[in-house]
């Protein structure tokens, strides 16, 4: 299977959260990698992985990091394949300095920036697939599916627990 989505993670700590884009690519059907890739720790990583991005295929990265979280924008910064940001949620802050360390960015070089934590990364294979699906009419029709499916599973009326 090919593999257009990158998933990237400025720590093994992020995955729990990364793992819900992953969840959703695997029920749709697309190919990804998942990498750890650091801004700060590993910067050599991140500046082959951006400076590949476009010649290995990928045509989405999805790029999570918690606290001060600069990969997404460094990677933005490195390669012109669009880059959704997942803030990750933190104990010190709520993941809010993540989410402002993202969404941020200065003009020229976007970060498409979801909700903070697991929702925001489950958003981002959404996301991911939706841009995907514009050149793809299978994976149109699985995503189309998909978001029928979940609008059928909200009952109409509350129940008491
Ligand atoms: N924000 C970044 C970057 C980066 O932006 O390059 N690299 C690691 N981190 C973040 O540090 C947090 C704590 O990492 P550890 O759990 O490894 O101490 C993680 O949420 C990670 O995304």
């Amino acid at each position: 299977m090919d593999k257009p989505v990158g998933i990237i993670m400025g720590s093994q700590s992020d995955w729990p959260t990364m793992k819900e884009a992953a969840t959703i690519l695997d029920e749709l059907g697309v190919g990804y990698e998942a990498r750890i890739v650091s801004a700060h720790r590993t910067p050599d990583r991140l500046w082959d992985y951006g400076k590949t991005a476009v010649e290995r295929g990928l045509r989405v990265i999805i790029a999570g990091a918690g606290g001060a979280a600069h990969l997404p924008g460094m990677m933005a910064s490195k390669t012109r394949v669009p880059v959704i940001g997942v803030p990750v949620q933190t104990k010190a802050l709520s993941g809010v300095d993540s989410l402002y360390s993202i969404l941020q960015m200065p003009k020229g070089y976007p970060v498409a920036t979801m909700a903070i934590g697991s929702a925001g990364a489950a958003n981002a294979g959404l996301m991911a697939a939706g841009i995907l699906a514009l050149s793809d009419p299978d994976l149109a029709q699985r995503l189309d599916e998909w978001r029928q499916a979940l609008s059928d599973s909200i009952p109409k009326e509350p129940r008491d627990e």
